[in-house]
């Protein structure tokens, strides 16, 4: 008998184009959300974005609740539920890059109210995901989030913000590449879930945007279009994995580890990329994918040395040999290699 199902979840409003910030109450009222939202957001996210929606909302007679946060952590995520118990909000707005939104996702799954999510930056394709990622001492969960209601992404915002967060969020999809060969490999070897359509979109988002490669230019707005369009997407194939597998493998979990060894230095997206150059490598050896890899980073200015991302060559050995620890997610790296041939890979792609 076939017992197998599933829970699609995906947003009912993406907003994208030059302006449409302005439009997020519309958006919100579309969906019959009642009651005061509750802002979830970081600093600079609140100057450009957030303080624009709350005067939104003042003008219907709303006065919404803001919550500022900087760190994706289980302290954070809690301090906006106590808020949120405190205030009943009817629903969340994420507002920011990539920890921000994620913590309000996480936060409103907890308290079961709908979330809207408002990226000020194309730095990481966790707009839409059903998924929250958290660093917890020496792992990293990736917690099953709510997914959100309405996107709203203003590209003439994602356009003005630093051109290295749109060089992120480009990284973070070209590391899709990597992360569906990882998930190949560990149906293959360990029978994890797959999903073929999960799979499909997300290599071909990856496609998609490295064929769109010339026209990701700084100050281009049209750049923030083709790379917030692709960010939603690699979310919805996470959303249609029911895991964050079609865009995480050991390219991620090398980026998890750094966030540990060498917090701060880097952007996430930025970190996976490098990893996927390395990665790739592993998957595929000396004439493999590698060097696709790497020119499509190099293409859009994403870094591809440890150099580039202020790290010690040691620092990149140190996390490429102990990732495989960070997290139960089988991958390229197995049961983790030998600090020897992290260098050699590390030397062999130029990485170090
Ligand atoms: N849940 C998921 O599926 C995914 C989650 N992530 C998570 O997202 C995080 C990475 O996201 P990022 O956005 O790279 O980091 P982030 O959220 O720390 O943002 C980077 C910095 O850019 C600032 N910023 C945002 N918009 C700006 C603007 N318009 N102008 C100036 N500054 C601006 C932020 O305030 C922050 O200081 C990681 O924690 C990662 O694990 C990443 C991908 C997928
Ligand atoms: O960054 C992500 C996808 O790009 C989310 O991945 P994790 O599940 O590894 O946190
Ligand atoms: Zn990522």
């Amino acid at each position: 008998m076939f017992e197998k199902s599933t829970w699609i979840r995906l947003p009912r409003n993406v907003v994208v184009g030059h302006g449409v910030i302005d439009q997020t109450v519309e958006a919100v009222r579309e969906l019959h959300l009642q009651g005061q939202p509750l802002i979830v957001t970081s600093p600079t996210p609140r100057e450009i974005a957030a303080d624009r929606i709350v005067e939104q909302f003042a003008a219907e007679g709303v006065d919404p609740e803001i919550v500022e946060v900087e760190d994706a952590s289980f302290e954070a995520i809690q301090r906006v539920i106590d808020t949120a118990r405190e205030v009943d909000p009817g629903f969340l707005i994420g507002v920011g890059g990539g920890k921000a939104i994620d913590i309000a996702k996480m936060a409103s799954d907890d308290i079961g109210r709908g979330f809207v999510s408002v990226p000020t930056a194309a730095s990481h394709d966790g707009i839409v995901s059903n998924r929250g990622s958290v660093p917890d001492g020496g792992t990293r969960h990736s917690v099953a989030a709510e997914p959100p209601l309405a996107v709203v992404a203003d590209t003439e915002i994602l356009a003005n913000a630093p051109w290295e967060l749109t060089t992120a969020g480009c990284a973070d999809i070209i590391s899709n590449y990597t992360a569906v060969m990882d998930w190949r490999l560990a149906d293959r070897l360990k029978s994890v879930p797959y999903s073929g359509y999960g799979a499909a979109l997300s290599e071909m988002t990856a496609e998609m945007l490295v064929s769109n490669a010339d026209s990701i230019r700084p100050g281009l707005e049209e750049s923030s279009w083709i790379v917030v369009k692709a960010l939603v997407s690699s979310g919805v194939a996470m959303s249609i994995a029911g895991s964050s597998r079609p865009a995480s493998g050991a390219e991620h979990l090398f980026s998890h580890q750094l966030d540990r060894i060498a917090p701060g230095r880097a952007l996430h997206g930025h970190q996976v990329g490098v990893g996927s150059i390395m990665t790739a490598y592993l998957h595929s050896g000396e004439d493999g994918i590698w060097t696709d890899i790497r020119s499509a980073l190099d293409s859009i200015d994403a870094p591809t040395t440890a150099a580039e991302l202020d790290l010690e060559p040691e620092e990149v050995v140190e996390a490429l040999s102990t990732c495989h620890e960070i997290r139960d997610r089988y991958t390229i790296l197995g049961d983790g290699i030998e600090e020897d041939a992290a260098r050699s890979v590390a030397e062999k792609t130029g990485v170090i």
